[in-house]
């Protein structure tokens, strides 16, 4: 055969495999014959058909809500579950991995991020496919498959080469010392628009929690171990009735013993404050805790209340969990959870290091200490942190503390939180610089999320979807609400607003240095459109998936 005629072979691709009915792939990736098989496609696809209606559902009766506070009404505790409340019950025994839990580590699942998170020697580590992972296709298929490797324990990762040395080589510890782990899954509201079955995209929550369930259930029970998960963004007992029936349901067909698959609920929006007992006892074969998800809970506070002037919160900055109406709902957290037998665990100081600034660490360092001691004292059985180099001060508040390996015993019986406390307005100023951080953190935020990265570090601190949304919420808030000043008496206008806007690329300097850098203009396109809209959407990553991959 001559040269020319080998060349011009023909080369053989594999066709992909073919999908199984009415499911449809809108992307193409190179794990995804790994990973979609057409086996759990059939899985995936039936979830859907199962559960979607639910789903839809639950969402609806979410805008439902809404509009009646948006109307003036108030959340407050249920009359219709007034027996539950009441009711002597508690959850199922909390299997022994989720016994001591008192420094969670949490991050995206990039196979570095998942490495150094099961090696950090956190108790726990929780693989975050929510507030920190921005959802391309890339990125959640990249970290399926990290923590697939990761279960099965053969994960690796090579870092970049330094010159003429090879890249850092990293490897699992050994499973006994490897952090405990559980994974988010992205919340009710949110499609995997890559995976549409019959036509309509699949719930993400769906697709992280059921492709993980799917690859590990059966290595995990190896172990001893469950695919055990952190739910997000729940705002009913319904909407934790519905993961329940998911999570049965998966159980069967996956062979698993019921309540094998364990959950923690993060409490972070404000009508499940309302709900808590009743969330235990809808998932009580199988929750291990309720979480305090502090900034979450904030956006959904700005949320609940978009249409209550008397509501509108100060700058982001003065809403810490001292805050009367914050402190009520950690404390209410730490008495429900402790009643029923379940952990309530702490949540994110957004401090992290700052590499060189020896001063600006030791504050840094300083607020994260006062803010887990707080948390240990309160009564809660564990806590979070951002970021490896915070683990050991944690750990060390916790485990002088709290010398056995939970504080169930703390019962917080003299806790009396009344609805009144939970919805209590919060007391403080709008300052210029908080007005204008705000704009520039939702700015660099959104760009970082359109690139693919979904957590970045803004003047020091953690931002995530759920602290951007802060921000995001808070402008639209301040400048829909009538007649609001900033500290230094100037009116908060649109006019504020734009030149904000105006002035935020000669603020941010070189942007190629930035997360994220090249989506700035769009970034700010983005915002601006979100903040003069007459009705606030409900969340950002709505709007900005459109525009992912
Ligand atoms: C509101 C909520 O939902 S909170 C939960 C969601 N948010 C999170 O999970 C935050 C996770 N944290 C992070 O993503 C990161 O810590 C950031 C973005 C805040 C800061 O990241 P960086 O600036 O890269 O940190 P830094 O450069 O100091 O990292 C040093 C090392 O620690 C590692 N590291 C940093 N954070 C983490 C983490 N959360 N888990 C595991 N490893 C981590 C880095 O990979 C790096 O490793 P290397 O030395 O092997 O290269
Ligand atoms: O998910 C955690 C939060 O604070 O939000
Ligand atoms: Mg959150």
């Amino acid at each position: 055969m001559s040269a020319v005629a080998h060349s011009a072979a023909p080369t053989r691709v594999p066709a992909p495999a073919p999908l199984p009915a009415g499911i449809q792939l809108t992307a193409r990736h190179p794990l995804q014959e790994t990973l979609l098989p057409s086996s759990a496609l059939a899985f995936l696809a039936d979830l859907h058909r199962r559960f979607e209606p639910r789903r839809q559902a639950r969402l609806a009766a979410r805008r439902e809500r809404q509009a009646f506070f948006d109307a003036g009404g108030l959340p407050d505790f249920r009359a219709d579950t007034a027996a539950i409340r009441a009711g002597d019950w508690r959850v199922a025994p909390i299997p022994d991995a989720l016994l001591d839990r008192r420094v969670e580590i949490t991050g995206p699942t990039d196979p570095k991020m998942v490495i150094n998170a099961l090696n950090s020697g956190a108790s726990c580590y929780m693989a975050d496919f929510e507030d920190s992972t921005s959802p391309t296709w890339a990125n959640l298929l990249t970290g399926q498959h990290a923590l697939r490797e990761a279960v099965a324990g053969v994960i690796e990762h090579i870092g970049p080469a330094q010159g003429d040395s090879p890249g850092k080589r990293y490897v699992l510890r050994p499973f006994a010392e490897q952090a405990v782990l559980l994974v988010r899954p992205r919340g009710w509201h949110l499609d995997e628009k890559h995976v549409r079955v019959n036509d309509a995209p699949l719930s993400a929550s769906l697709f992280d929690l059921g492709l993980f369930a799917w690859h590990n259930a059966a290595m995990l029970a190896a172990d001893d171990r469950g695919p055990y998960f952190y739910l997000p963004k729940l705002q009913s007992m319904e909407e934790a009735q519905l993961w329940n029936d998911v999570l049965e349901h998966i159980e069967t067909e996956l062979g698993l013993p019921v309540g094998q698959m364990k959950v923690t609920v993060l409490i972070e929006t404000l009508p499940a404050a309302f709900e808590m007992d009743e969330i235990l006892h809808a998932l009580r074969g199988r929750i291990a805790g309720l979480n305090c998800g502090r900034w979450d809970y904030v956006f959904s506070y700005i949320k609940t209340f978009r249409a209550h002037r008397d509501k509108v919160l100060p700058e982001r900055g003065q809403v810490t969990m001292a805050q009367p109406f914050l402190r009520a709902y950690s404390e209410l957290l730490i008495q429900t959870c402790h009643r029923r037998g379940a952990h309530a665990m702490g949540g994110m100081a957004a401090q992290i290091p700052v590499a060189g600034d020896p001063a600006a660490n030791a504050e840094a360092m300083a607020r994260v200490q006062a803010d887990k001691l707080r948390e240990v004292t309160a009564g809660h059985d564990g806590t979070w942190v951002a970021h490896p180099a915070l683990i050991p001060l944690a750990r060390a508040i916790f485990d002088e503390r709290m010398p056995g390996r939970h504080q169930h015993g703390v019962r917080r019986e003299e806790v009396l939180v009344v609805r009144d406390d939970l919805i209590k307005p919060c007391l403080g100023t709008i300052t210029r610089a908080g007005f204008e951080n705000n704009v520039e953190v939702c700015v660099r935020y959104l760009a970082a999320w359109l690139d693919g990265n979904g957590c970045v570090p803004i003047h020091h601190l953690m931002e995530d979807a759920a602290t951007a949304e802060i921000a995001r919420t808070q402008l639209w808030q301040w400048l829909h609400a009538d007649g609001l000043h900033l500290a230094d008496g100037s009116e908060v206008d649109f006019a504020l607003f734009e030149r904000a806007l105006l002035n935020l690329p000669a603020r941010l300097g070189d942007r190629t240095a930035l997360p994220g850098g090249s989506r700035i203009n769009e970034a700010i396109g983005m915002l601006d459109r979100l903040t003069h809209a007459d009705t606030l959407e409900e969340f950002l990553t709505l709007p900005a998936y459109s525009r992912l991959d």
